[in-house]
């Protein structure tokens, strides 16, 4: 039988669509900006009234988590993040003083940083910015600069977002002569990610090697009380900002995480809150064809069986956008990729996201997507303005634009998916600004959330990160026990068996894995020599000095 049908309401692959399917589930919303088109997913014409009981349990259980119910029980944990471009609905008076408070001083502070009231230690004013932070503590940051960053910005904005050395030296360089005049925005909700501590760390030895100090220069957007918090405190930063626990990393960009570095660069950050406030009001709908957040998660549904059978290829047709599906890669991923139910059943949940843009991509991976293995399902994102007015007109051929071309390319390729029985949604939207960053953000975050409740699952934890965070551990512990055994040998050179041996563990691939890093850099003072005709395995180790 075909795979599809078994999906309960899925339609069979039409090979011409008709006008009228599209017309009857086009959603238009003039006042937002925002069109959504998910026709061309192939659902049946009884889909939605089969859906219809388990969307509205999905929204009855959304407003629930709105009002501040325990929505992540795993962690104990309420799920504020609508409350943060909505501080009236937070469930307490102290959590919308917080929030309230906290958007004001984000306000305020960049103000005193761009009028130079709050200074560097030496220089006149700060004029760049640089977030350390990983995950959810940059990828929103990072999708908004890109989104709405240009040159004439307040202050140009840069990212330590690894424990990756050469990508730390690269932006510093990046940074040249300016780092003093660099204002460090050290991001961590736990205030313990290994990465955002060594960026944080190599960042004070820089400023150090400048004869500054990094509490001069920096502000933290921690947990109370979190060790960045406390390292903030006794380095005397300039200031801190809060995050809270009822914020998850992933869908913390409308809070300080991303409002502040916004705010900074002199984005408009009440704009993007005020798309998100508006998209939180029309996705609240319990209409689903006048809610696109349910539309969306519905058309998720359909396409992939409720189990993730087809992959989310997002394909914005415009180079502002092309961070967002990195974005949404921690959004979707990390909140949908679960192997226990809520219920506690294996089931191994989740949709791989994937793309950059369009029409960059059609060069790329666009002929498997026509001709080959059927496991995905296209977002479009169209945007319907080509570029400022202010640009004027450039016809490349009699009558027609780049931007015709771009818009060309978009509608091409769905036609051509089409034709071939390739499914796809499209997002139309105004124009690149902050409300419609906010908008994008705000549609996503409760589309994942929706989808969440219909297959069962808890959105808003992640169980599985920890595993590779404890094996690295353990990795760096190993280390310490091979640097002492090559230490005490007195500078012997002695095998990999008799390296494993004197740090006394049975894992010799491991220890093969860290001899090899460390003799790849000879500043680390291990010596590795290959006797002639040896294999790598041959190698003898030695401390150097
Ligand atoms: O903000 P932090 O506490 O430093 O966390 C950064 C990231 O770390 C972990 O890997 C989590 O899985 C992410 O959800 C989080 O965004």
């Amino acid at each position: 039988m075909d795979q599809d049908r078994r999906t309960p309401g899925r339609g069979p692959a039409p090979a011409v669509l008709p006008f009228d399917r599209f017309r009857d589930h086009l959603f238009h919303d003039p006042s937002l900006g925002l069109w959504l088109d998910v026709s061309r997913i192939r659902f049946g014409s009884d889909f939605f009234t089969t859906m219809e009981p388990r969307i509205q349990a999905a929204l009855a259980e959304m407003a629930a988590l709105e009002g501040g119910s325990i929505a992540n029980p795993d962690e104990g944990r309420r799920v504020g993040h609508y409350w943060l471009r909505a501080p009236e609905l937070a469930p307490e008076a102290a959590l919308r003083a917080a929030i309230e408070e906290t958007n004001a001083r984000i306000l305020s502070f960049a103000a005193d940083v761009h009028a130079a009231r709050v200074r560097p230690e030496r220089s006149a004013r700060f004029s760049r910015v640089l977030v350390v932070g990983i995950g959810g503590s940059a990828l929103g940051p990072q999708f908004v600069a890109s989104a709405l960053g240009t040159p004439a910005d307040r202050m140009q904005i840069h990212f330590f977002d690894n424990t990756d050395p050469d990508g730390i030296d690269r932006t510093l360089d990046a940074i040249g002569d300016d780092l003093g005049a660099t204002l460090a925005v050290i991001i961590s909700k736990s205030g313990g990610t290994k990465e955002t501590r060594n960026g944080m760390l190599e960042l004070e030895a820089a400023y150090r090697r400048l004869g500054l100090s990094l509490g001069a220069h920096a502000v933290a957007v921690t947990g109370d009380g979190s060790e960045l918090d406390r390292y903030a405190t006794k380095h005397g930063f300039l200031a801190r900002f809060p995050m809270w626990d009822w914020v998850g990393g992933r869908t913390s960009e409308l809070s300080a995480v991303g409002l502040l570095p916004a705010a900074l660069q002199g984005l408009s950050i009440v704009e993007m809150l005020q798309g998100a406030r508006e998209t939180d009001e029309a996705t609240r709908s319990k209409e689903v064809p006048r809610n696109p957040a349910a539309l969306l998660a519905l058309a998720w549904y359909s396409a992939t069986g409720g189990v993730g059978r087809k992959d989310m290829v997002l394909l914005p047709y415009k180079d502002r956008l092309e961070l967002f599906s990195r974005y949404l890669q921690q959004l979707v991923m990390e909140s949908l990729g679960k192997r226990l139910d809520r219920q506690g059943k294996e089931v191994f949940q989740g949709i791989a996201v994937y793309g950059n843009k369009g029409s960059t991509d059609q060069h790329a991976y666009v002929q498997q997507l026509r001709d080959g293995l059927d496991n995905f399902f296209v977002t479009f994102i169209e945007v319907l303005r080509d570029r400022a007015p202010s640009r004027g007109v450039l016809e490349v051929d009699p009558g027609v634009t780049t931007g015709d071309y771009l818009d060309g390319f978009l509608q091409g390729t769905r036609k051509a998916l089409t034709e071939s029985g390739r499914e796809s949604i499209t997002i139309t939207i105004d124009t690149v600004d902050a409300r419609a960053v906010g908008m994008l953000i705000a549609l996503y975050e409760r589309a994942v959330g929706l989808y969440a409740s219909l297959v069962g699952i808890n959105a808003y934890h992640q169980p599985g990160v920890e595993a590779g965070k404890k094996a690295a551990q353990e990795v760096l512990d190993l280390q310490a026990k091979v640097l002492a055994a090559l230490g005490a040998s007195a500078g012997r050179a002695l095998s990999l068996a008799e390296v494993a041996k004197a740090a006394g563990t049975d894992d010799v691939e491991t220890v093969f894995w860290v001899l090899r890093h460390l003799a790849a850099n000879p500043e680390r003072g291990v010596a590795r020599e290959v006797p002639q005709g040896g294999s790598p395995f041959d190698a003898t180790y030695r401390l150097a000095r």
